[in-house]
């Protein structure tokens, strides 16, 4: 059986297609590899402008106009790459979920967060009515929310910033997508929520048998997220392997540093004077 996300040979450079004037530049992504099979669980890390959010961009083929992708993406057994947006829509969703850094940008502030959760409910599974009202209180319970009559009729800015990523959490997994994509998603939120929140991802990808592609620069974060991990550093993979491997014995001097910042932040919270 082929996997659910096949990467082979991601190359993303600034510029459009035809006729780009600065087509010379070194690419932003530069030929990366990554497989995960259904229900696997693959971290990304990697430092600032190591181009991990245009890899998650790229798996859903939202890059935009100025970046050209070549390579291959296979998602669910569709190239991504150079499909027309018609060809992507059915799979965003529905076959992959977005959680992004900050829920505000994933989240439409002029409209309750119910109405925004009955969207994808609707549209993705076809639910009506009394059948949809209980599919948003049921979606709002499953990402442990109490008080969801609440929540549903609140605007994203009366929410904490923790419940509305519960909230884009939600949204993102409303399709009931194989692939969830998970980009920088508690790196916005402080400590505690932190820890809540990717005890929820950890749940609900458990319980739906769904496959992560969990994507941050802090390496504790994605250790408890992971088996397996792929390091970028300027665009390319320079490490990949079991996280405890590359923890324990970090090759390149990018995962070193990510390395030793991740011990840094354990030994503050172990030792917090
Ligand atoms: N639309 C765009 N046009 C031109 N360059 C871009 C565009 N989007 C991203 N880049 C550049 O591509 C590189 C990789 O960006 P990317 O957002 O993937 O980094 P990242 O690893 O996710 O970083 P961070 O952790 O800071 O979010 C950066 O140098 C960035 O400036």
């Amino acid at each position: 059986m082929s996997d659910l996300l096949d990467i082979s040979g991601l190359t993303i450079t600034r510029g459009a297609r035809r006729g780009a004037p600065d087509g010379a530049d070194r690419p932003l992504l530069d030929g990366l590899d990554l497989t995960i099979a259904a229900g696997g669980r693959l971290g990304l890390i990697g430092g600032s402008g190591s181009g991990k959010s245009l890899t998650s961009l790229a798996v859903i083929g939202l890059l935009g106009e100025q970046l050209t992708a070549s390579g291959s993406v296979e998602l669910a057994g569709t190239q991504v790459i150079g499909a027309p947006d018609r060809a992507l829509r059915p799979l965003r969703g529905r076959v992959a979920g977005l959680v992004f850094q900050e829920p505000l940008t994933a989240l439409d502030p002029l409209m309750r967060v119910g109405a925004q959760l009955a969207e994808p409910l609707r549209r993705h599974l076809g639910l009506r009515g009394a059948r949809l009202e209980e599919a948003v209180e049921a979606a709002l319970v499953e990402v442990s929310l109490t008080d969801t009559a609440r929540i549903a009729a609140s605007y994203p800015h009366e929410l904490s910033g923790g419940q509305r990523q519960r909230i884009a959490i939600a949204i993102a997994l409303a399709g009931r997508p194989q692939l969830l994509i998970a980009d920088e998603p508690t790196t916005a939120l402080d400590v505690t929520v932190q820890a809540e929140v990717l005890a929820l991802i950890d749940r609900l990808v458990r319980e739906r048998g769904m496959a992560l592609l969990f994507i941050s620069h802090d390496l504790a974060v994605v250790s408890a997220m992971v088996d397996e991990v792929v390091v970028l550093s300027e665009g390319r993979a320079v490490e990949r392997g079991p996280v405890a491997q590359v923890l324990t014995a970090p090759q390149h001097e990018d995962t070193r540093r990510l390395v030793a910042s991740a011990r840094a932040l354990d030994d503050a919270l172990e030792d917090p004077r």
